[in-house]
């Protein structure tokens, strides 16, 4: 039997329709448009397909939306000065530095100085200390959308074993917080698997759910899959101009229960939470928490 195929682009659409209705309203109680504002520096080719969708999202849930592109030469004395400039601006709520950055510029020492309030990555120490401890104050836009896709097949996450494939503080880690967390959606115990795990394969296929997010297309094969396990791809490879996954689809698909596809999948789900986590900004830093 063919797996079912979660459609991250419809449960996006219907989350981002719902964002949409709760930011007209908080701007009839307000007056204040939700601002995001990303950065990115150089041309990291999964960031621009990034920047391209979420301009769109943004605008068609009336977040306004400005996108400040740097040539790669930039110096990280220029970009920790923009960051500053715009932790002071007012009218910006959320503050977005598309990651990978350009090696000569050290990224803690840049996602360090946003202000934790305008970290809709939720990156910050902060942020990050505040997930850990299981009282976020936002919750980061790719596990968060991909738990939100989990929650979507109605499996019964309590209890299952989740093995999470990449460690990154962007994908791997903060998703095996979710996980481990108690409550719907969540209570799994979790195994993180990176470049340097043993027995990768039988530590795979030992999950009911599978998250790939290291970059190597079509790494995860039906061999490794469990018959019934939910198979979540997150990966984004260009390979001949196409965009495939980190799982092979095709195959996988008769043995999973649930699938994400690439495209269509966690990138939708990813830009989704950012425009909550946007609006979640613009109320704490408006003080309007009530709309
Ligand atoms: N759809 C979306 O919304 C998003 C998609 N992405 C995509 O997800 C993928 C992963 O990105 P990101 O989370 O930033 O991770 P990174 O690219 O920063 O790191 C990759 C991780 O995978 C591990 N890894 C690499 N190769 C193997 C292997 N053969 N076996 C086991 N582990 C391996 C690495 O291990 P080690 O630490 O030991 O080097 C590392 O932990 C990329 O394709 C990226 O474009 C990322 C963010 C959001
Ligand atoms: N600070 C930071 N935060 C990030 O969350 C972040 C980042 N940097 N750097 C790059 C990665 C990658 N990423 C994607 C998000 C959505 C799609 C997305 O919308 N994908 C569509 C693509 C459709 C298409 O246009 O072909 C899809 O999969 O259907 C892709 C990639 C976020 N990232």
């Amino acid at each position: 039997m063919s797996a079912e195929i979660i459609d991250g682009k419809a449960l996006s659409a219907s989350f981002r329709e719902q964002i949409a209705q709760e930011v007209a309203e908080f701007n009839t109680a307000s007056q204040v448009v939700p601002h995001l504002t990303a950065i990115l520096v150089g041309d990291d080719p999964a960031s621009a397909v990034y920047v391209r969708n979420k301009e769109r999202a943004c605008e068609k849930a009336g977040i306004q939306s400005t996108l400040i592109r740097l040539p790669v030469e930039t110096t990280q004395a220029e970009l920790i000065d923009l960051v500053q400039r715009l932790n002071a601006d007012s009218s910006v709520h959320g503050i977005l530095v598309q990651l990978p950055l350009p090696k000569h510029i050290n990224e803690t020492a840049i996602l360090d100085i946003v202000n934790p309030l305008k970290d809709v990555d939720a990156f910050h120490p902060e942020n990050v200390g505040l997930i850990v401890q299981g009282r976020p104050r936002y919750l980061p836009c790719t596990p968060y959308g991909i738990q939100q896709m989990i929650l979507s097949t109605k499996m019964e996450t309590g209890g299952k074993h989740a093995v999470i494939l990449g460690r990154s503080e962007i994908v791997g880690k903060p998703m095996a917080m979710l996980l481990i967390q108690r409550g719907v959606g969540a209570d799994a115990t979790v195994t993180i698997c990176h470049s340097r795990t043993q027995n990768l394969k039988e530590i795979v296929r030992s999950a009911d759910i599978i998250i790939a997010a290291i970059g190597q297309p079509e790494f995860v094969t039906a061999d490794m899959v469990k018959p019934g396990a939910i198979v979540i791809d997150v990966g984004i490879n260009r390979v001949d101009g196409k965009l495939v996954g980190d799982v092979a689809f095709e195959s996988v698909k008769e043995v999973a229960s649930a699938i994400t596809p690439v495209p269509g999948g966690v990138g939708p789900m990813t830009i989704a939470m950012l425009l909550k986590n946007t609006l979640a900004a613009a109320r704490i830093l408006t003080g309007n928490l009530s709309n």
